[in-house]
C-alpha cells in the first residue's frame, strides 16, 4: 500500500482519516451530512473472482495460484467467496481443478465458499470434494439457457429442482443464478416479467437466495429500476442480490439503484476479473475494489478491508499479467 497517495487514502473510508489525524471528531454513522432513508446500513458482498473472474482466463491458471487466491481473499473480511465451478472441463477447461481447488483451500471460519453446480452430476462431485454451499445457475433468456448449459429454461429449472431436493436432504444451502436479466447477447432485450418468472421459480424452489446478473453489462439505471420493480412482485427483496458486469461503464449506477431498492447483495469481482465464455463481447464482473470504496463512502457497512483487497488485486493481476479494471486501484497507483 506504500505508493498510494495520501490524498486518495483520506477519500477510502473515514476510518484511515481517523488513524492518519487522530484528533479529528469521530462520527457516529448516523451523524451523515444528507439523509439516505433507503439504503441498507450492511451490504453482504460476494467475491466472484475465483470463478467468474478466472473462468474467461484462457491461459489456464495454476491450481496453486488459484488456492493463493482465495486464501488471501479470506483475510479481507470477505464472508462469501464463491471458490470454483463444477462445470464439464469439455465446456470450461479454466474449471476444471474445481475438486483441488476446494480440498486444498484454507476456510477461514466465518467465511462461506459456494461452488456452481449446473446439474445433479456437479452437484455429486461438489459435495464429494467437500462443497458446503452450491449454487445453480439459469437464465431468462432462451438461447443463452442453450449456449450455456445446452437446455432449454424449463429443463435446467428441472435440473436445479433435482439438486435442490438432494441439497435439502445434505443441509446445503443452494444460491440462484438469472442471467441475462438485462438483456442477452443473442436475443438483446429481455422482459422483465421472464426474469420474474425464472428468479420466482428458483425462490420457490428453494434457492435462499437469487442473484440477479446483468451478464453482458448492458443494462441502465433505468432498466434496472424497471426489471427490480418486478422481480420484486415475485421474490422478496431480502432474497436478492444483483451480479453487475461493467462493459458499459453502468455498473456502480445500477447497484446504486438496486440498493436504493432495497437490495442489499453484491456481486463483485476483484480487479473487476471475469466475463462468461458463453457470452462473447461481455467485459469483467464490477470490481470488488470500486464497490467498496463506493458503499463506505456511503457509510454502508461491509465487513471488508478495501486496502487488503487491493493487495490481492494487485497479486492476481501479477500473476495474470493484466492491468486491474478496477478504478479505485488504477487511481492510486503512482505513475
Ligand atoms: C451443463 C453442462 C455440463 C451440460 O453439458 P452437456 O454436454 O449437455 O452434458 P451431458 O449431460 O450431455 O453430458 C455430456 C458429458 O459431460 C459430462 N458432464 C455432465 N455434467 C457434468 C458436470 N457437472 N461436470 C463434469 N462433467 C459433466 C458427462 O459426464 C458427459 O461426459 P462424457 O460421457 O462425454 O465423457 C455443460 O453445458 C456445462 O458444463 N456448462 C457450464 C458452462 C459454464 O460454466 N458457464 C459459465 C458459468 S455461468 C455464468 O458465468 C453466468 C453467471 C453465473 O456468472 C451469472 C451472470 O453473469 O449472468
Amino acid at each position: 500500500m506504500g505508493n498510494i497517495s495520501t490524498a486518495v487514502k483520506h477519500c477510502m473510508s473515514y476510518d484511515t482519516l481517523l488513524r492518519d489525524y487522530p484528533w479529528l471528531p469521530r462520527l457516529p454513522w448516523e451523524e451523515k451530512c444528507f439523509d439516505q432513508p433507503k439504503l441498507p446500513q450492511f451490504v453482504r458482498i460476494v467475491e466472484v473472482g475465483p470463478r467468474d473472474g478466472l473462468q474467461n482466463e484462457k491461459e489456464i491458471v495454476q491450481t496453486e495460484i488459484k488456492i493463493q487466491f482465495i486464501d488471501m481473499l479470506s483475510q479481507t473480511g470477505l464472508s462469501v467467496i464463491e471458490a470454483t465451478s463444477f462445470v464439464s472441463s469439455k465446456w470450461v477447461a479454466q474449471m476444471a481443478d474445481h475438486t483441488e481447488v476446494l480440498k486444498g483451500i484454507k476456510r477461514s471460519p466465518g467465511v462461506r465458499y459456494p461452488v456452481l453446480t449446473p446439474n445433479f452430476q456437479g452437484f455429486q462431485a461438489a459435495i464429494a470434494a467437500g462443497a458446503t454451499e452450491v449454487a445453480v445457475f439459469g437464465s431468462a433468456s432462451e438461447t443463452f439457457s442453450r449456449m450455456n448449459i445446452n437446455c432449454s429454461i424449463e429443463e435446467s429449472l428441472q435440473r436445479f429442482e433435482k439438486v435442490i431436493s438432494a441439497a435439502k436432504q445434505e443441509g446445503i444451502p443452494v444460491r440462484g443464478y438469472v442471467s441475462c436479466a438485462l438483456g442477452c447477447p443473442y436475443e438483446g432485450q429481455v422482459k422483465p416479467s421472464q426474469v420474474t418468472k425464472v428468479a420466482k421459480r428458483l425462490f420457490e424452489l428453494g434457492c435462499y437466495e437469487v442473484s440477479l446478473g446483468d451478464t453482458i453489462g448492458i443494462g441502465t439505471a433505468g432498466s434496472m429500476a424497471k426489471m427490480l420493480s418486478d422481480v420484486l412482485t415475485g421474490v422478496p427483496v431480502s432474497a436478492l442480490a444483483v451480479h453487475c458486469h461493467d462493459t458499459y461503464g453502468q455498473a456502480l449506477a445500477n447497484i446504486l439503484i438496486a440498493l436504493q431498492m432495497g437490495v442489499s447483495v453484491v456481486d463483485s469481482s476483484v480487479a473487476g476479473l471475469g466475463g462468461c465464455p458463453y457470452a462473447q463481447g461481455a467485459s469483467g464482473n464490477v470490481s470488488t475494489e470500486d464497490v467498496l470504496y463506493m458503499l463506505h463512502g456511503l457509510g454502508i457497512e461491509t465487513g471488508v478491508d478495501l486496502f487488503k483487497v487491493m493487495e490481492v488485486g494487485e497479486f492476481i493481476c501479477q500473476v495474470l499479467n493484466r492491468t486491474t479494471n478496477s478504478k479505485v486501484s488504477q487511481a492510486t497507483k503512482t505513475p
